[in-house]
């Protein structure tokens, strides 16, 4: 998998949030976003995933030397960020499965396998709208970690986390990010510091 960011900049009506990144990406890299409240950090890697699109430049999906149509972008990630809900009337087992229905596990990991994991064993049962906010980052960084696609894009990814979660993460990354692209918005260095690249935001006004 290669990603590539070309002259790619956003704004927002009059004002640019970033202008000209250049950015290549491939199986191993691993990319820090960085920048303060409002840099444009989440923006930037919600244009990578292609829910919205940047204003000009180009970026492109590649694959065994073959474009990937933007359209199936989302089959090849998996997210985890403060914006995105998870569906919260489902037990933590019936999310787990449900997720499995769309992605493909890693290393054919079974949900109950996964589910001790993330050290939540004690609550399959528990309707997610119950969980810690904790709990509930625990488990949007373990379904995204754990689906089969060679790129993981993470904003903010121990925000809510204990210390005993913030080592976990550390050790999930280690572990499980090698052959990957992986992707990190961040303004905690111990989110990102293990990235190969950085990425200020701030220098591309
Ligand atoms: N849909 C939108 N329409 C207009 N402006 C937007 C929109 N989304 C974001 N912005 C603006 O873009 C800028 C960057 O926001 P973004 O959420 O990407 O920052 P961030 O670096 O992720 O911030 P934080 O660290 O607080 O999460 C902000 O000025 C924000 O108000």
């Amino acid at each position: 998998m290669k990603i590539q960011l070309q002259e790619a900049s956003k704004r927002f009506q009059y004002e640019w949030i970033f202008r000209n990144l250049n950015v290549e990406l491939s199986d191993g890299d691993s990319l820090a976003i960085t920048g303060g409240n409002g840099s444009g950090k989440s923006t930037l890697l919600k244009c990578i995933s292609g829910a919205i699109p940047f204003s000009s430049g180009k970026i492109t999906f590649e694959s065994d030397k073959k474009l990937i149509p933007e359209t199936d972008w989302y089959k090849h990630l998996a997210i985890s960020a403060p914006y995105l809900e998870l569906p919260e009337e489902f037990s933590l087992l019936e999310l787990v499965n449900f997720h499995f229905k769309f992605k493909n596990p890693l290393n054919q990991i079974q949900p109950k396998e996964l589910i001790e994991i993330l050290y939540l064993d004690q609550h399959a049962s528990k309707p997610v709208s119950q969980f810690s906010s904790g709990m509930k980052q625990r488990l949007k960084l373990g379904i995204a970690l754990f689906s089969d696609v060679p790129v993981i894009l993470l904003d903010e990814p121990t925000s809510n986390l204990d210390k005993k979660g913030i080592a976990w993460y550390s050790d999930l990354i280690n572990d499980f990010l090698k052959h990957r692209i992986l992707i990190v918005c961040s303004n905690e260095p111990r989110e990102y510091e293990f990235c190969k690249q950085k990425l200020a935001l701030e220098d591309f006004k």
